[in-house]
């Protein structure tokens, strides 16, 4: 559907050896542009959920449609292609390359993806500068930049997570709980931050978060137990 980013059709996923289906999800549909809270219990399978819609794992019985394209009907390398165009997946673990400075790590996003290259050959600066700028807007310094990331405290690697998933300007960024070690001020300031860089480029937004404080930022809040009916709906 034209305005649709996400939509989900009887969504069900099961993990092998397990007894029930930890997901059963009839509908769910989320527009472009629009920023989402997905919130749940721990254990209830958010994170899988996420690993769903970002096409890494794929559901037995589903109707899954990121970006008009439905991911039942793609190979696994059609969704890694997809996946490294389209969208920015800010870990848990950040998942970033210790040795690596903060600016390489952020350079990475465009390895694997024609279509972020081609975005960023667009604009003037060179893909440093422009991995750099995206750094000190997000708030490190200009020498934090060129450190390696294992150098870094654990709210600087956070948001150079966050920089290497918008590099680029894929269509969805997908975060799961990416402010749990920051305090409330450095917090609000990354939420901020994320939300302008989406609001740019009409980029959708799905952040998963323990924390129900941040649910006003949001265009909508959704709990994963409202429509979910399989085990994890349960706990
Ligand atoms: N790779 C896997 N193989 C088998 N089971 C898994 C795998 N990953 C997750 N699970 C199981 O799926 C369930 C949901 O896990 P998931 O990580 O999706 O929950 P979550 O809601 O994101 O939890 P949290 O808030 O604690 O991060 C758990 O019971 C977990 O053990």
């Amino acid at each position: 559907m034209p305005g649709t980013c996400i939509e989900l059709k009887q969504l069900e996923f099961q993990w092998p050896g397990a007894t029930q289906p930890l997901l059963r999800i009839p509908e769910l549909q989320i527009s472009r542009g629009e920023r989402v809270l997905l919130r749940g219990a721990s254990g209830s399978g958010k994170s899988t959920l996420l690993s769903l819609i970002a096409g890494i794992h794929k559901a037995k019985a589903q109707q899954v449609f990121v970006l008009d394209h439905d991911l039942g009907d793609m190979s696994q390398r059609q969704r890694d292609k997809l996946r490294a165009n389209e969208i920015g997946y800010i870990f848990q673990q950040f998942n970033l390359l210790p040795y690596l400075s903060a600016y390489q790590n952020v350079l990475l996003a465009q390895q694997f993806s024609p279509a972020r290259r081609q975005r960023l050959n667009a604009q003037q600066s060179s893909h440093k500068q422009q991995a750099q700028n995206l750094l000190l807007q997000l708030g490190l310094t200009e020498s934090d930049t060129e450190r390696p990331a294992h150098q870094l405290s654990v709210g600087q690697q956070q948001r150079v997570a966050a920089a290497r998933a918008l590099f680029g300007s894929p269509a969805l960024i997908i975060a799961d709980e990416p402010t749990s070690a920051l305090d409330a001020d450095h917090r609000d300031n990354f939420i901020q931050i994320l939300f302008e860089a989406c609001r740019a480029n009409n980029t959708t937004l799905l952040f998963v978060t323990h924390d129900a404080s941040l649910a006003p930022h949001f265009d909508r809040a959704i709990e994963l137990a409202d429509i979910n009916t399989g085990s994890g709906g349960w706990s």
